[in-house]
């Protein structure tokens, strides 16, 4: 039995695709404070809702997804009803396994992991690592139940910030392009929704063509004719300084996430 601990937008998107790939609904319980988000939930997923410590009796497995702000307040309250066999698994950004451990008891085993939204749809990018407690079985449990939402990588866990500021947060980035080329597109006079529609599939197509494994700087080589198009529009983004800009976009969530550890 797994525990989604925080049915938010992480915590909904994580119960969406385990539901979608294999789970049924009566192997995970959801713990909601607000009502009547916890009767949506009842509602569109066939899942019980109920509170923290009957989840955590209940479930072998916990993943608490909740604000890493709330974290604290949270731990208090599972202290004292979590069992020692339990397996923890945090996605808060930030929030190290250390911090964890010190706040339940005994040796809880606890593994961090950073997924990204498209879990929602079986597409997610999840990277994990083990605290003190956790042992390869354990790794190997938290690995195979994110496996059911997408990709998973194992990191050593000084590198779980930079995973939060590039694929954690990475979705927001490819989805602000996506905005930035259809609001371009409308001011070149096309209709919003034709815009809309070749920036999606231009963003698909282009993922379509990464995913072959070939280098990046290799396809917009090949997309970019000699005094064309491509290469004037290129000159622009580096003229306002856009790789730039990502760089320091990615470093800014890299610290953020190292802020929320901090409490
Ligand atoms: N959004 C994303 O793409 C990603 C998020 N994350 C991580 O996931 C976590 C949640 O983020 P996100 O889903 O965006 O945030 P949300 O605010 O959407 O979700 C948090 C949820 O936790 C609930 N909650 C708060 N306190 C408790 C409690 N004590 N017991 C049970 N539930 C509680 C909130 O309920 P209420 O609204 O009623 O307060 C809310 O539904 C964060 O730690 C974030 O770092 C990680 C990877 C990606
Ligand atoms: O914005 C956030 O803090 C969370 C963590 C990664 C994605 N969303």
């Amino acid at each position: 039995m797994i525990a989604i601990i925080g049915a938010g937008r992480m915590g909904e998107a994580l119960l969406a695709g385990l539901l979608g790939r294999g789970h049924a609904p009566d192997e995970v319980l959801v713990t909601e404070p607000r009502a009547g988000h916890a009767e949506e939930l009842r509602r569109r997923h066939g899942v019980e809702v109920v509170d923290a410590a009957e989840a955590v009796t209940r479930a072998d497995t916990v993943l608490l997804a909740i604000k890493p702000q709330d974290m604290l307040a949270l731990l208090d309250d599972l202290a004292p009803v979590l069992a020692a066999d339990r397996l923890v698994i945090s996605v808060a950004a930030g929030v190290t396994t250390a911090v964890i451990e010190k706040y339940l008891p005994g040796d809880v085993a606890v593994v961090r992991a950073m997924p990204n939204a498209p879990a929602l749809v079986g597409a997610g990018m999840t990277a994990v690592a083990g605290g003190r407690h956790a042992a390869a079985e354990h790794l190997d449990r938290a690995e195979e139940l994110l496996r059911s939402v997408g990709e998973v990588v194992r990191v050593p866990e000084r590198h779980l910030d930079a995973v939060t500021a590039l694929s954690g947060s990475g979705p927001a980035y490819f989805y602000y392009v996506v905005e930035s080329l259809v609001e371009a597109g409308v001011l070149l006079g096309l209709p919003r929704d034709t815009a809309h529609r070749l920036a999606v599939q231009t963003a698909t197509g282009a993922a379509a063509m990464l995913r072959e494994g070939e280098h990046p700087a290799v396809l917009r080589e090949a997309v970019t004719s000699p005094g064309g198009t491509t290469a004037a529009a290129l000159r622009e983004l580096d003229r306002h300084g856009v790789r730039a800009a990502f760089t320091d976009a990615v470093e800014a969530a890299h610290d953020r996430s190292r802020q929320l550890a901090e409490g």
